[in-house]
């Protein structure tokens, strides 16, 4: 993706300051990332700007947080857009959120996967129906 623009939503500043320094190993790559610290339930009508969106795995650590999240991300976010969620699967549900199918009403899922290797989170790739 060497044209592709970043922009990084976290609620912990200091976050986000780790990441910065990562990505300033780049500085082709800094160049076209940004990072906002907030609450992502306050970003509203800029999830609209992105073509895809990647939810972290702990964003929304119970099943009822989780889906919240989801359903705002679903409302701002753009018709046709894809979101990727991070889920989990086995003994990794220890760890992480699992997002199940019931889990993201008003999406289309697109795919499922659980990684069989030392890969932890399942990823499910999902599309906001464009009507
Ligand atoms: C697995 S870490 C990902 C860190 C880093 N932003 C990245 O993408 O590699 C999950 C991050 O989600 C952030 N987070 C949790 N709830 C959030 C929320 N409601 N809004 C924004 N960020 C949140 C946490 O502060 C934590 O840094």
């Amino acid at each position: 993706m060497k044209f592709t623009h970043f922009d990084n939503f976290d609620i912990d500043e200091a976050a986000n300051d780790v990441a910065l320094q990562i990505v300033a190993s780049d500085p082709e790559l800094e160049k076209r990332t940004k990072f906002e610290t907030g609450d992502i339930m306050e970003v509203q009508d800029k999830l609209s700007e992105y073509d895809c969106i990647f939810l972290a795995a702990l964003v929304g650590m119970s099943k009822v947080d989780k889906v919240k999240i989801l359903g705002h991300i679903r409302k701002y976010m753009k018709e046709g857009g894809v979101l990727l969620v991070r889920s989990a699967k086995g003994a990794s549900a220890f760890l992480y959120p699992v997002v199940e199918e019931q889990d993201v009403l008003g999406f289309e899922l697109l795919s499922i996967f659980h990684p069989t290797n030392d890969v932890i989170n399942s990823v499910a790739l999902l599309r906001k129906p464009a009507f």
